[in-house]
């Protein structure tokens, strides 16, 4: 039995009424809360260990480097990737993924390339991929999803030819929850010689990940999705090809020797960490890191899927909501009320107290596939309870006897 109600005491942040009810915290996909204990590292940093790292010559500094290199080596054991130099500092998923794209793609891709791109992709995995295909004349092709919101795997590998030379997938998708077949694709994709980039921002938390296992060339997430503060995120790249790569942005820590003649670049992961970064925000990351590590992934997992398929079983039951692309064993659920714009069923659910998101959720080839303009979406997270559901449900009953 996983006690939801031990941890949402953790949360500040959920401890709030909002328009005078219980706040009902429904869209961890957009964001996770924070922990009391994240929270305290991020100030306990700023009051006793702040100091810019890898560069200075006094105690501070070098403390906060080697809390900052800890917390890579937490993020390089956590993601089992082989070498903490395969981790990179980004500010999340989204800078991690256009890092992929203006360094390996634009360096590798020619005219008439593909990079194959998945239709229920979050437009942080479709877009970068459409600018560097513009820069290089290279071609994104869609890989089309299912009737049912699946990734269509028999239409991949029929697009799936030498031209390919980058697949680009979500492990999980952040409108339906869809967990994509990134193994069979990984394996698939091999054979061809095509790199596979696996954008995990939702599919870190929802799942162990082992990158070696999974084998992946890159994975991406965001730190503020798993119950640490936005503004940092991972990029995880095998070594070898992080080694081929040019630098993405210039800059102090990423050179070995600047002259005007010519300037010569830094080791991994310096390479590709230009200027200051963000050590509070990793240092907070690994405390997320090892505070998630500390709950019954099983449990949680287990509770999460049963919090979305009462919430399915109980809005089933309500005339003229339709759940779009439900996946068992999802963390999220999305659906429309026909008849009802989704934005106006939000701002009922809001002054209830009850936070969802609304709208196409960065993924407008999904919501065109699906045929709407936007969806009301509920996510779950740990600290998420069975009345959290049963206030939803209530909340969307009352919109559609409003609406
Ligand atoms: C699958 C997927 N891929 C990339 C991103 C971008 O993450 P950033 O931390 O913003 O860089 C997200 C973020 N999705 C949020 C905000 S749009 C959502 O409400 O669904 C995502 O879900």
């Amino acid at each position: 039995m996983f006690d939801a109600k031990h941890i949402a005491a953790q949360f500040p942040a959920l401890q709030q009424q909002v328009n005078g009810q219980r706040l009902v915290y429904l869209d961890s996909a957009a964001t996770t809360q924070k922990p009391q204990c994240v929270i305290d590292a991020l100030s306990h940093y700023y009051q006793q260990q702040n100091a810019n790292v890898h560069r200075g010559s006094h105690s501070l500094t070098a403390h906060a480097t080697s809390e900052f290199e800890r917390a890579r080596e937490t993020v390089t054991e956590f993601i089992g990737a082989q070498s903490s130099k395969e981790i990179i500092w980004t500010r999340g998923a989204t800078e991690a993924l256009n890092l992929i794209a203006q360094t390996y793609a634009r360096n590798l891709l020619r005219p008439g390339d593909e990079i194959l791109v998945g239709e229920m992709e979050h437009h942080a995995n479709v877009v970068p991929w459409q600018i560097v295909a513009e820069q290089t004349g290279a071609k994104v092709v869609k890989i089309p999803m299912t009737q049912e919101c699946q990734f269509d795997l028999a239409s991949f590998n029929r697009l799936l030819t030498d031209k390919c030379k980058i697949v680009a997938l979500a492990h999980i998708t952040n409108v339906t929850g869809t967990r994509q077949p990134v193994e069979e694709v990984i394996a698939s994709a091999h054979k061809l010689g095509a790199v596979v980039v696996v954008d995990g921002a939702q599919g870190i938390v929802h799942e162990p990940v082992d990158v070696t296992q999974l084998n992946a060339d890159f994975y991406v997430f965001s730190g503020h999705k798993l119950y640490a503060p936005a503004g940092v995120g991972v990029l995880y790249g095998k070594q070898a090809l992080l080694e081929a790569m040019p630098p993405w942005h210039g800059g102090g820590k990423m050179v070995e020797k600047v002259s005007f003649a010519g300037t010569t670049f830094g080791e991994l992961p310096g390479k590709f960490e230009a200027g200051t970064p963000n050590v509070a925000g990793a240092i907070a990351l690994m405390k997320a890191i090892q505070w998630y590590q500390g709950l019954d992934q099983h449990a949680l997992a287990t509770h999460i899927h049963q919090l979305v398929e009462k919430t399915k079983t109980a809005l089933e039951q309500l005339d003229d909501v339709r759940i779009l692309g439900y996946q068992p064993n999802a963390s999220v659920i999305s659906f429309v009320i026909d008849g009802v714009h989704h934005q106006d069923v939000a701002t009922l659910l809001d002054q209830q107290g009850i936070a969802v998101r609304a709208g196409n959720h960065c993924a407008h080839p999904l919501m065109d596939a699906l045929g709407v303009t936007g969806t009301i979406r509920a996510s779950f997270a740990a600290y998420n309870t069975i009345e959290d559901v049963e206030s939803l449900v209530a909340a969307v009953e009352k919109a559609v006897d409003m609406l």
